[in-house]
């Protein structure tokens, strides 16, 4: 029987369907890196909150300087933290530091390095001022009210600091998304394990959990399950009690008699959308619902394992911390000739050069097997080669997507 495969767009725009986000909770800002926002953040304050001085200096009236010579009285200090109470009057300084209120009269700062202290104490200026010189108004950064990070921003270095420039010192994000993890295979053991004759070591949940992470999701690994249709079905049945938002499965997704992972989740009442699409490395894609979490079955093989993952686990972790889900891919050149596609969407791993000129030059790996990490963790690209597309020679346009 001929396979119906499902186009890529057509399973992303399904698993991502009807997605609704994940509630608001209130964290410590210490704590909210790479969070999402649920709610906008307006300014609580006004920065700055008043005229400041921008150097260290002497607070002067700028039309007392505007010639030289100048001479000037010195009637006080304003260190940052600390305002000078009086007033500024004609041929009156007053000695400022860089972040200090500018006091009342003045209107310009004279470079500490354009002063001289002279014997009976005055100040002499050295060069000449203009108003407003090294003063900062306030209000030039933010003002009370403004928003400045508006709902789903990620919180990044920058974000993290203007939310305290803010003044707050907790923020509304998008709960994590929890993803549970389920590795099945007879012949999977752990890294770092003594290895049996017939066994290899689990990679694709280190690879998937990294992912989830770094998505801003969090990764519950429930480990790695034989093929035995009781055993995945009590730990289908954990990741259910779990509360996990999303239950990954890798491997036993295709049609040998060991791979029976949908067989089971549909006995334990999954709802399968589809299985198998036009996308190469991943075919036998698998994606479900399970009550209220959704269950994307990927692949065992490595590369088709974690391919998978970046083309819709991402998305859909994006739309439950309600990201918006953009095309990511880029045009680039062919760094060699390619051959004719087939009817699946093809995902070539290749190396990536990007030329001062503005080119980016994409060239296939010499070894596309799905098994292979060894050439995926190589590969800083995949050329994305929709299905039939026809043979191309090098240097032709293609489309990429930057590996993570
Ligand atoms: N007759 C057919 N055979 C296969 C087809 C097909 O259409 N007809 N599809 C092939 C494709 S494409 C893929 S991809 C694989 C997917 O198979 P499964 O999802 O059932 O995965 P497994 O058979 O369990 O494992 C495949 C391969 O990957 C290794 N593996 C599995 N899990 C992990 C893990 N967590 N970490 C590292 N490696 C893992 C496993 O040992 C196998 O070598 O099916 C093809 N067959
Ligand atoms: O398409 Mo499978 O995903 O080659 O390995």
């Amino acid at each position: 029987m001929a396979d119906a495969l499902l186009p890529v767009a057509d399973a992303v725009a399904r698993v991502t369907q009807d997605v609704e986000p994940t509630p608001t909770e209130i964290v410590p800002l210490g704590q909210a890196l790479n969070r999402v926002l649920a709610e906008p953040l307006a300014a609580r304050r006004t920065q700055p909150p008043f005229d400041v001085s921008a150097m260290d200096g002497y607070a002067v009236r700028a039309a007392d300087v505007a010639t030289l010579p100048a001479r000037l009285t010195l009637i006080g200090a304003a260190p940052a933290g600390h305002a000078f109470g009086g007033t500024v009057g004609p041929n009156q300084t007053v000695r400022i530091f860089t972040g200090a209120p500018v006091p009342d009269g003045a209107d310009a700062i004279l470079l500490q390095e354009d002063a001289a202290v002279e014997a009976d104490g005055r100040i002499r200026a050295t060069e000449a001022v203009r108003p407003q010189q090294h003063i900062r108004a306030k209000g030039l950064d933010f003002r009370e009210g403004e928003v400045l990070l508006p709902a789903g921003m990620r919180l990044g270095m920058r974000q993290l600091s203007l939310a305290a420039a803010l003044n707050h010192g907790e923020v509304p994000v998008r709960a994590r998304p929890r993803v549970a993890i389920l590795a099945t295979g007879d012949e999977l053991v752990p890294p770092g394990s003594e290895l049996g004759p017939n066994q290899i070591t689990a990679s694709n949940s280190f690879g998937i959990a990294a992912l989830v992470e770094i998505m801003g999701g969090t990764a519950v690994d429930l480990g790695i399950i034989p093929d035995d249709r009781a055993l995945l079905a009590a730990a289908i049945d954990r990741a259910s009690a779990s509360g996990a938002d999303i239950l990954v499965t890798l491997g036993g997704a295709s049609v040998g008699e060991h791979d029976f992972v949908r067989e089971v989740l549909v006995d334990r009442g999954m709802d399968l959308d589809f299985w198998k699409i036009a996308m190469r490395p991943g075919k036998p894609l698998m994606f479900g619902r399970l009550g209220p979490m959704r269950v994307l079955g990927l692949p065992g093989n490595p590369v088709s394992s974690l391919v998978c993952g970046l083309l819709f686990l991402k998305p859909l972790i994006q739309s439950l911390l309600g990201l918006p889900i953009t095309d990511e891919t880029e045009v680039a050149e062919l760094g060699a000739a390619v051959r004719a596609n087939d009817k699946r969407q093809d995902y070539i791993r290749a190396s990536l050069v990007d030329m001062p000129d503005g080119r980016h030059i994409a060239t296939p790996l010499p070894r596309q097997d799905s098994s292979m990490l060894s050439t995926f963790a190589q590969a800083l690209c995949l050329i994305v080669r929709p299905p039939f597309a026809e043979a191309e020679a090098m240097g032709a346009p293609c489309r990429i997507l930057r590996l993570p």
